[in-house]
């Protein structure tokens, strides 16, 4: 019996879903990494391991593509929720998940739909990222992960993201996700990210809510809801003055088993 494996994804944001209910599987960056690759492996932009701890909710340990942990996953924890209800693990409805950020609470909708509890978007300073030698004046923000939130009149579609966007290691000192933000119209937002760990996604969902907390204090306000296009489609997002909340798709699309041997190689 090999170990099992689902495929999902969230705005395009894909993962590998690995339960394993009991602690068990010897996860290391290798199996990651090759989990991950779209040539040798599955594909994905990272692994969900699905952990049932002593005490508490079911916990969600994500990892990058590149094999590094990370605290949070926005779109991940969404698929995460699916998954549990899906398997029967938890009933459909509300229910927490832990995550390294801390306990989420989500809502799972009858349309697939997935609303999530991201706590408090903090804005931490300010900052700048640089593309192809052009600066970007940006907003930090933590969502349980780091983020820089550029909001720019440049097309977002020009951006060369094929190369980690620079920034002040000093203000991100365990890297960061970086956003790139067009104003599309008052409470819509498009944004391409490139992430931590993984390099350009199609969503990125604390990105999503990063981006909407940095358009807002760019217009000094700290609350208020948008939506956001990303390369995979389209996610919700209100931010309150205590908790931000996101909603977007969350789908699994396939089930099976790795082969015993190849993961034993890795
Ligand atoms: N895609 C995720 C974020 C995953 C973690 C990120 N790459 C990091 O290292 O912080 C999301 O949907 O939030």
């Amino acid at each position: 019996m090999g170990v099992e494996f689902l495929k999902g994804h969230g705005t395009e944001n894909d993962f590998v879903v690995l339960p394993d209910p009991d602690g068990v599987l010897d996860l290391t960056e290798s199996r990651v990494r090759a989990l991950c690759d779209r040539q040798r492996g599955l594909g994905a932009d990272g692994v969900l391991r699905v952990v049932r701890p002593d005490f508490g909710p079911w916990f969600m340990d994500y990892r990058n593509a590149d094999g590094s942990i990370a605290e949070m996953c926005g779109n991940g924890v969404r698929v995460f929720a699916r998954y549990l209800v899906e398997a029967e693990l938890v009933p459909a409805g509300e229910f927490t998940i832990g995550t390294r950020a801390g306990e989420r609470h989500v809502i799972t909708h009858s349309d697939g739909t997935v609303t999530v509890d991201m706590g408090r978007a903090q804005v931490t300073g300010t900052g700048t990222a640089t593309v192809d030698g052009r600066a970007f004046s940006g907003v930090a923000v933590d969502v349980g992960n780091p983020h820089l939130g550029c909001v720019t009149d440049v097309p977002v579609a020009e951006l060369d993201l094929h190369v980690p966007p620079g920034h002040d290691p000093v203000l991100f000192p365990h890297g960061v996700n970086v956003e790139f933000v067009n104003v599309l119209g008052d409470g819509a937002l498009r944004m391409r990210v490139h992430e931590r760990g993984v390099g350009e996604t199609r969503s990125c969902g604390t990105g999503t809510v990063a981006a909407v907390a940095s358009w807002l204090y760019g217009t000094g306000r700290r609350v208020g809801k948008a939506t956001v296009d990303v390369l995979g489609g389209q996610v919700s997002v209100v931010i309150e003055e205590e908790t931000a909340t996101l909603t977007g798709p969350a789908v699994l699309l396939a089930r099976g088993e790795l082969d015993q041997a190849w993961w034993d190689a890795l």
